[in-house]
């Protein structure tokens, strides 16, 4: 009898209501919402202007069936989001969660997924204020994430030259992370637990990210890895961006037992230059003012947007979707 209530609890067993039901039970209520999840919208007073992004998570782009993780995903789906809120200089105030999923899904997947979702908004503050839900063969996740501005926003094109260019959080982790789970690693060993870790479930500096307002030139959260996000800056803001090879080398050495265990030790600096998914934040500004957090890896100087490190230009190698060179 058992087994049978176990197997009856597929997402198409229980129908929308149920489902709805039972994600919301895992939803604490935001401090500043006026309504929440149950009206036809959601509705908040916001303190200053309104910031938004949006970022999906896709299975079989972004991760794959045999290592999914649901609170892990969860964590990951709000953390991405979040991160680009604070990447703005902007706080978060609140996330809308879409989900669509085969209906033979469990419903266990999909309530430690709207837990890790909740926790991770929580720690940055945020609420989940909405969502909507579909069915369809893969799952598909699609964050939402409101904020709104104290400063002004922190943007690409701000970078000035002799900023100090510097990182909170990590590069290159989340990339070995996802390099180890390609060749059949998963946690529970000590040795990669933290690469995995922050791939399956990265957990930005949003700490740091709160003392960046004000100070800031220029910021974006590494998503998309360190090439590409800082050349961005770099192109965006007219600047070149010299990288400081001992603190790049720094960066690298953090992820070498990653790349020794999969027997490449030169996958290192490849992860730290062109991994993404960590989501740390790469922000330039006066380098004698630095608020604590920060790590120093490189400078602005007058130019016409290169990324370099020791004199030789660094090529976005970055991840991109639609690229047939994957
Ligand atoms: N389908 C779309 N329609 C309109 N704007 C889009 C669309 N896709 C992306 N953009 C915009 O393009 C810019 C870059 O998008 P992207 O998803 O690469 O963001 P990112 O911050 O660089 O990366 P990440 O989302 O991984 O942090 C953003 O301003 C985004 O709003
Ligand atoms: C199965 C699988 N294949 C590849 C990757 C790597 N990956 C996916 S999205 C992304 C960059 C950010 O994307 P976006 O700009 O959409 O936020 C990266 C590096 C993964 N996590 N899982
Ligand atoms: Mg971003």
């Amino acid at each position: 009898m058992r087994k049978l209530v176990a197997m009856q609890q597929t997402l198409g067993s229980l129908g929308e209501d149920r489902v709805l039901e039972r994600i919301l039970s895992h939803i604490d209520p935001g401090d500043h919402v006026s309504v929440g999840p149950g009206d036809d919208a959601a509705v908040s007073t916001l303190p200053g202007p309104t910031v938004t992004t949006t970022d999906m998570l896709v299975e079989e782009s972004d991760f794959l069936r045999e290592w999914l993780d649901p609170y892990r995903l969860g964590i990951k789906a709000a953390a991405q989001n979040i991160s680009d809120i604070y990447a703005m200089g902007a706080t978060p105030h609140g996330l809308l969660m879409s989900l669509s999923a085969p209906s033979d899904t469990h419903i266990d997947v999909i309530e430690e997924f709207t837990r890790g979702l909740n926790d991770e908004a929580q720690r940055a503050g945020a609420a989940i204020i909405g969502g909507d839900l579909s069915t369809g063969g893969l799952i598909t996740i699609a964050i939402t994430a409101v904020g709104y501005l104290r400063t002004e926003p922190i943007l690409r094109s701000g970078a000035r030259p002799n900023d100090g260019v510097f990182l909170a959080g990590t590069v290159g982790h989340a990339a070995a992370g996802l390099d180890l789970l390609f060749a059949g690693h998963r946690l529970g060993n000590s040795d990669t637990d933290t690469f995995i870790e922050t791939q399956l479930a990265p957990r930005p500096d949003y700490t740091t990210a709160t003392r960046l307002p004000g100070w800031a030139h220029a910021g974006i959260d590494a998503s998309d890895g360190l090439s590409g996000d800082l050349g961005k800056v770099a192109r965006k803001s007219g600047v070149d961006i010299e990288l400081d090879p001992e603190a790049i080398a720094g960066l690298a050495q953090q992820v070498l037992p990653a790349a020794r265990i999969l027997g490449d030790p030169d996958l290192a600096l490849t992860w730290v230059l062109h991994g993404g998914e960590d989501h740390g934040y790469l922000v330039t500004g006066p380098a004698d003012m630095a608020p604590v957090g920060l790590t120093r890896i490189g400078t602005c100087v007058t130019g016409t947007g290169k990324l370099t490190l020791d004199g030789t230009d660094i090529q976005p190698g970055a991840f991109t979707h639609f690229s047939e060179a994957q």
